[in-house]
């Protein structure tokens, strides 16, 4: 199964608890939003997600693969998009993508193939051989999706993607995102605080305060307010 499954996952900063027993389950080729204000816990959910840290209790698998049993297996199945950039901005779109490509042990032919393939996808091929530093801030998230996609991952993470971006270049990564779940079966989580980007369509799951307080579809957790659905769950907490 190559969907994404979290268990009983539980990690603690000190003595301060930012994950407390947090299950969900993302089927594959499904986009998932994971909705939490600021402090809940997802940029802590994604550390354990990619084995920066392990949790003090539960269990993720990946793809059919159990992070803590088989990390190779599970940590090849999923590509990363960090809410921090780790672009190299001096150089080129494409070298940028090559450097990514051969840490994953793919050179030549193959990885230029993938990686014309991967910026076609984000609709961004025109601009393979421009400087990372003269793209705008969308395109060059558009960029780290795509470099997200050459090892061919089946599950694809992404923390809070469109921060700092504009309303334009938000709308426009949302919707290559879902049609990399729709139209290629990736499996998607995608980290945001903004309510306006779940559609009701997605599966959601909202976190605040470390705890899962709603999972299943948007459309009907969020009923006919979505945002009103999540302040009133999350006492109000900034959306
Ligand atoms: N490295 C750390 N050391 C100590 N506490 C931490 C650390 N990282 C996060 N925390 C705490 O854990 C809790 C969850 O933080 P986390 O960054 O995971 O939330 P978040 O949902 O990603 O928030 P944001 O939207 O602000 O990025 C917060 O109380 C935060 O202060």
């Amino acid at each position: 199964m190559a969907g994404l499954v979290a268990e009983g996952l539980t990690h603690d900063w000190g003595s301060r608890r930012a994950l407390d027993n947090v299950g969900f389950r993302v089927e594959p080729g499904r986009f998932c939003a994971l909705l939490g204000p600021n402090g809940a816990g997802k940029s802590t959910l994604f550390g354990l997600l990619t084995r920066l840290f392990t949790p003090r209790a539960g269990r993720i698998v990946i793809a059919g693969h159990d992070l803590a049993c088989e990390p190779r297996a599970a940590l090849a199945r999923i590509g990363v998009v960090f809410q921090q950039s780790t672009l190299d901005l001096d150089l080129t779109v494409r070298r940028n993508l090559l450097y990514f490509a051969a840490l994953h042990g793919l050179s030549g032919r193959e990885a230029g193939m993938r990686i014309t393939a991967a910026l076609e996808r984000l609709g961004m091929a025109e601009r393979a051989h421009e400087r990372a530093a003269a793209l705008n801030g969308g395109h060059r998230r558009r960029m780290e999706i795509a470099r997200a996609l050459i090892h061919r991952p089946s599950v694809l993470l992404l923390d809070e993607p469109t921060v700092g971006l504009d309303a334009a270049s938000r709308r426009a990564i949302t919707d290559h995102v879902h049609a990399l779940a729709r139209d290629d079966g990736l499996t998607v989580l995608w980290a945001t605080h903004l309510v306006d980007e779940v559609r009701a369509d997605d599966r959601l799951a909202i976190l605040h305060r470390g705890r899962v307080l709603a999972d299943g579809e948007a459309g009907e957790i969020g009923g006919a307010d979505l945002t009103a659905r999540f302040l009133a769950l999350t006492d109000g907490a900034q959306a």
